[in-house]
């Protein structure tokens, strides 16, 4: 099994507002990005893992992954959030060319549980080409014109909020990045265009997206009862 998890984390953190990137913003004394890695080897299927990081802080990303010693390389992120993982995955299928499943997971998600991350790898090596983990939409979602004026009512039930880690056969996610036409938000996204299914698992609360300061005061909660 050749399981290689990219760690998208060079983005600057702007809505976060600290002026320092998001994956070094630390909880508990943590870095965001170090609780993400720690995630994915806690897994116990990730044989390494790639972070893209801002170019102007490889070092500091570098020195704060130092606990995870080999198990871990850094290279330079883009502009984009999609630009970081083609970097990184260029860089993964060049150093481990046996790689068989690719996963890609935010700096960002760093609260996600080990199981998360197991169950996206089961279903790629279950021979699905593209897994996401998601969960239900609890609330109801509006479709507006450009004036806010609601032009539809989706049926919730057939919507759902995406997570990550996204966990992608490796050769299929080559070529949506190979082929990629512009940025996506998500990974996936690379590969429905390929017109490549993609399969869900359940996702899990604890994998929410630290975007805001409301969502590291609720990571902040997660940890304080024992999770993460
Ligand atoms: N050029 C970029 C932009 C984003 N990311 C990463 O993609 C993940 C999701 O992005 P987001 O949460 O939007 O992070 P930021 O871009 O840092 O946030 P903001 O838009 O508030 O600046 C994060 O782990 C982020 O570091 C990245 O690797 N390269
Ligand atoms: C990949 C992602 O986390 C799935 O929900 C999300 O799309 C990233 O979005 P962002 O625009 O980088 O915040």
């Amino acid at each position: 099994m050749s399981v290689v998890a990219l760690v998208p984390a060079a983005g600057r953190g702007e809505r976060l507002g600290f002026g320092i990137p998001k994956a070094l913003v630390p909880v508990d004394g943590v870095p965001l990005l170090v609780r993400a890695v720690r995630g994915l080897l806690a897994a116990g299927c990730v044989r390494h893992v790639v972070v893209a990081a801002p170019p102007t802080d490889l070092d500091t990303v570098t020195a704060a992954l130092a606990e995870v010693g080999a198990a871990a390389d850094v290279v330079a992120g883009g502009a984009e959030r999609t630009d970081s993982v083609r970097l990184a995955l260029e860089f993964a299928l060049r150093t481990f060319p046996d790689t068989r499943v690719v996963l890609v997971h935010d700096a960002a998600r760093a609260f996600t549980p080990p199981e998360v991350v197991r169950a996206v790898v089961d279903a790629v090596l279950g021979g699905s080409p593209a897994v996401i983990p998601v969960l239900p939409v609890a609330d109801t979602i509006k479709q507006v014109d450009a004036d806010g004026v609601v032009i539809a009512t989706p049926d919730r039930s057939a919507l759902r909020v995406v997570q990550t880690p996204q966990g992608f056969d490796a050769d299929v996610l080559r070529r949506a990045h190979v082929t990629c036409d512009g940025p996506a938000t998500d990974d996936a996204g690379l590969v429905e265009r390929l017109g490549v299914p993609v399969s869900t698992v359940a996702g899990h609360p604890n994998a929410m997206k630290i975007t805001t300061r409301f969502d590291l005061a609720v990571a902040e909660a997660i940890l304080s009862r024992g999770v993460g």
